[in-house]
């Protein structure tokens, strides 16, 4: 034992220099090691073929900073052209592949979705209580049971019995907008009629105050969901050794803060649910949470985990707002942000798209108007059953799909196993982006990609089959695609027909009654929408307006 206070003559320094290269050459020995040996392991799973091309990583870094940083879908896209269309990327340690062609994300993710359809669980989604959510939870039992649960309410067959709530509130929305047409906040008030329908479909949730209180509670709710994935993640979940930090550091506390709001949104519109139930008992209004429970009770055989089924049924119905990126998260929060910072308002989703569009090209409109006319006449309003005939409305819907996909990236997928992808080595674990944005904008697949032009779907005034059917991008790959999607297609139906039969759109004006020109541009963000998406709407014709009323409680007050 060395001792500093000795009065020896030998000092223990030249002990110790003597044992330094020793114990150096032990540690470098060690090192080569567990280097060689990580290297042999890497080439059985690889069997020495190479991870997909991309640029050079530093470092520690890897390619973090390569990252596009805005519109990412575009610098993917260049990354592409420079590297082919399968790209990898590493982000500090976590290997990224994006795949920027339509063959190969159809090719990987669709036709290999066994291996595909994993999601990586990150440090933040744990944290922020997310990692319930079965959207973002990794391919396994739970997954395959909360995803049974809620596919039985959202079926083709089952999305039919909310055709009356999406009747209700399409009506409801086309009387605000004839009440404010002057001055009308049209995106504030879509959203808030998409809010009202989610509500009455999941909790069976009808009186205004508690519409209100449950709208509130979404509001701190998808907070936290809609910050990770539009940021990408955050430092913890690159090195999750921060998770331990202690709670009073910021970063813990925004978690916190975001866990509490989501616990909010899982309690509060659940407890109007609840309230109801127990007042009305069997005359209670039917709805999905209800449904859940009653489903998994019976298959519960032991009816001993009532408070594990209520969890299922509370999370499955906060899973359909997080995670219908269009007609949810992206109708609710502007309208909840509007609340809170007016200035902040970023409305966005298909529809506002499709009316920017209809703003920007009359003549579309004036189509869509005389197919509507031909189809519905002027003494009704165009209703689900006329669909297979409103061929024009379909195309102009895909169109609006393609031109400005709500999700131009979709939700990353994760690799469960080592795979092989044309001759390129894919570890368990990477992270597989789809570029949706490229595939849609495609040149060979659509001439013209930056034009609105719905006929490119058309032959003979019936859809082309031939053509590629943007639904089968938007709404993701696999086992993973959205189960929301015959909901969400309805709803964009029955808003677009409506509207367009009852309204002219025409670009904004200015405070000197000059059009306003607005360039149809894509805003930043992993959910994405028209960067501007002002119009103007003015009822079509004395018999809209009364058609409007009449189906909505008569004269404007
Ligand atoms: C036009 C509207 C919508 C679009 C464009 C859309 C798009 C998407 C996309 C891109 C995904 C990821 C798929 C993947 O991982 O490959 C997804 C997943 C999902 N969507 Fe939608 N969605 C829409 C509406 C909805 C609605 C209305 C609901 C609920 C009522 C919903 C519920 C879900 C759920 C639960 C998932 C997660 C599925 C899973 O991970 O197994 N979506 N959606």
């Amino acid at each position: 034992m060395l001792n500093w206070n000795s009065t020896d003559t030998h000092p223990p320094i030249p002990e110790i220099s003597a044992s330094l290269p020793y114990a150096l050459g032990l540690s470098l020995s060690l090192l080569a090691f567990l280097y060689l040996r990580s290297l042999a392991t890497w080439n059985t799973r690889s069997r020495r073929l190479s991870t997909p091309p991309g640029p050079r990583s530093l470092p520690f870094f890897g390619n973090a900073l390569d990252m596009p940083k805005a519109k990412q879908w575009e610098g993917f896209r260049d990354l592409c052209a420079k590297y082919g269309d399968i790209l990898c990327l590493h982000v500090f340690t976590q290997p990224v592949v994006v795949l920027g062609s339509a063959d190969v994300i159809v090719e990987y993710l669709d036709k290999r979705s066994a291996n595909t359809s994993d999601r990586k669980q990150t440090a933040s989604l744990k944290l922020m209580g997310y990692d319930t959510s079965f959207g973002l939870m990794p391919y396994g039992p739970e997954w395959k049971l909360r995803r049974r649960a809620f596919w039985q309410h959202f079926s083709p067959t089952a999305v039919g019995n909310y055709q009356n709530i999406q009747r209700e509130t399409t009506r409801t929305f086309l009387r605000t907008l004839l009440e404010h047409s002057r001055d009308i906040d049209i995106e504030r008030h879509l959203t808030k009629s998409v809010a009202t329908t989610l509500l009455r479909v999941l909790y069976g949730i009808e009186t205004q105050n508690d519409i209100d209180e449950a709208v509130a509670a979404i509001q701190g709710g998808l907070e936290g969901g809609r910050q990770v994935l539009v940021s990408g993640g955050f430092l913890v979940d690159f090195f999750p050794i921060l998770r331990y930090s202690p709670s009073f550091v910021p970063f813990q506390r925004r978690f916190a803060k975001w866990r509490t709001g989501l616990e909010r949104l899982m309690n509060t519109p659940f407890a109007c649910y609840q309230a109801a139930a127990e007042k009305l008992g069997d005359d209670a209004p039917p709805c999905v949470v209800g449904g859940v429970i009653t489903s998994l009770l019976k298959d519960d055989q032991e009816k001993e985990h009532v408070a594990d089924i209520e969890f299922i049924a509370k999370r499955i119905a906060v899973d359909s707002m997080e995670a219908g990126t269009d007609s949810v998260t992206l109708f609710i929060l502007p309208y909840l942000e509007q609340w809170s910072d007016r200035a902040n308002l970023q409305t966005v989703s298909t529809l506002t798209t499709v009316l920017l569009a209809m703003s920007l090209y009359p003549n579309i409109q004036k189509k869509a108007q005389a197919e509507l006319d031909a189809v519905v006449g002027p003494d009704r309003f165009p209703d689900f059953s006329d669909r297979d005939l409103l061929v024009y409305i379909d195309a102009i819907i895909k169109e609006a799909l393609r031109w400005m996909p709500s999700a131009p990236l979709g939700l990353t997928h994760c690799t469960r196993n080592d795979d092989e992808l044309r001759g390129y080595f894919i570890p368990a674990g990477t992270v597989l982006m789809a570029n949706i944005w490229a595939c849609l904008r495609d040149p060979e697949a659509y001439e013209n990609p930056e034009e609105f032009h719905p006929e490119r779907f058309l032959r003979d005034g019936k859809l082309d089959p031939s053509v590629r059917d943007p639904s089968d991008f938007i709404f993701g790959f696999g086992r993973r695609t959205c189960p929301g999607r015959h909901f969400g297609l309805a709803a964009l139906f029955i808003n677009v027909a409506s509207v367009l039969h009852t309204f002219n759109i025409s670009r904004p004006l200015d405070d000197c009654g000059r059009e306003i020109v607005i360039e149809p541009r894509m805003a930043n963000g992993f959910v994405s929408h028209p960067e501007d998406s002002r119009v103007q709407l003015k009822p079509r014709s004395p018999e809209a307006e009364a058609l409007i009323l009449r189906s909505t409680g008569g004269a404007i007050a």
